[in-house]
């Protein structure tokens, strides 16, 4: 697989204090590469750097195989970008602005339709921007970015503001991409859900700092369970489980175990009952990937 976007340690610092450090980032041919983490996490700084637009401190930043800094206009002619709200000229309409954008970019012009068509905004494309809806204005700005059928596309938060129909419509748009087009895409959110639905890699960042990098299925292969077992008497089943080399941890009314084999349970409910402990219930706990998210991100723990 040809790597599409790389970097190397990249860092930026804002009055001393970093906002994104030494992150390495790894993006390959054909994917929607999720740049998931929480609001201040560094997504916005590390897409800036990525497009040149803000100089990091430290790193490397390489698209296409080829450092930005010598190939900067190379770069940018194949790479089409939405970076928080789209910037067009309200008074004027849809097709227009999408024709001002056509000129500057010196990109045919049958590629505006086209591209106004993947969005669904033919229809629309002589309404004054300014009565587009919000998912209309955020459909126009991916028309834009995409009118020159880049290699590389770059959505930081598209979905921002929208309702669930426009979030959908703009997943689903984006999901199509990678197959019809050839573009591969890097694509920020905030959003565990979002991210999930849509990318087949994930990097999440909390701090500045990557936390995870690795495909979707990998991820989800963090999620592992637990088993939670009730007695008539916790104290004494946990005291007699621990004997049996069974560690667990109280918690509310039941004792947790971690990584239980199915045949561990067999015969951790057997000793129980052996010992006259009444065994209520026996439950699995799946760890959704919510929690490792928030395990991730909230405790600060690197991987
Ligand atoms: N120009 C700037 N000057 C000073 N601090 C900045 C600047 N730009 C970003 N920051 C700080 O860097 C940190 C990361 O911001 P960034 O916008 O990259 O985060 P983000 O992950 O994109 O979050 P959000 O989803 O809220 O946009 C924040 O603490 C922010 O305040």
């Amino acid at each position: 697989m040809k790597q599409i976007v790389s970097t190397h340690n990249l860092s930026k610092r804002y009055q001393g204090k970093y906002c994104v450090e030494d992150l390495n980032i790894s993006v390959e041919e054909g994917e929607i590469y999720g740049f998931l983490g929480p609001n201040g996490a560094g997504k916005s700084t590390t897409l800036k750097m990525i497009l040149g637009l803000t100089r990091p401190n430290n790193g490397i930043v390489s698209v296409f195989g080829k450092e930005f800094n010598k190939n900067r206009r190379l770069i940018l002619s194949q790479t089409g970008s939405l970076i928080e709200s789209p910037s067009y000229y309200g008074h004027l309409t849809g097709l227009e602005n999408m024709r001002i954008v056509q000129r500057l970019r010196e990109v045919p012009e049958k590629n505006v339709m086209e591209a106004l068509k993947i969005v669904r905004l033919d229809k629309q494309i002589d309404k004054k921007v300014n009565q587009y809806s919000l998912g209309m204005k955020q459909r126009l700005g991916i028309a834009m970015a995409l009118m020159s059928f880049p290699k590389l596309l770059i959505l930081d938060e598209p979905t921002n503001g929208l309702d669930p129909a426009g979030i959908g419509e703009i997943r689903e748009l984006i999901k199509s991409l990678p197959e019809r087009y050839g573009i591969t895409v890097l694509i920020s959110s905030h959003l565990l859900t979002e991210i999930e639905q849509i990318a087949t890699s994930v990097g999440i960042i909390n701090n500045g700092r990557m936390m995870f990098q690795g495909s979707m299925a990998e991820l989800k292969d963090k999620s592992h369970s637990t088993i939670m077992i009730k007695t008539r008497n916790n104290k004494l089943a946990q005291e007699l489980l621990y004997s049996k080399g069974f560690y667990s941890m109280q918690r509310g009314d039941s004792l947790v175990f971690e990584n239980l084999m199915d045949e561990e349970i067999i015969q951790a409910n057997r000793s129980l009952v052996t010992a006259n402990i009444d065994v209520l219930r026996i439950e699995e706990n799946k760890k959704s990937l919510e929690d490792i998210f928030l395990d991730l991100t909230g405790k600060e723990k690197s991987l």
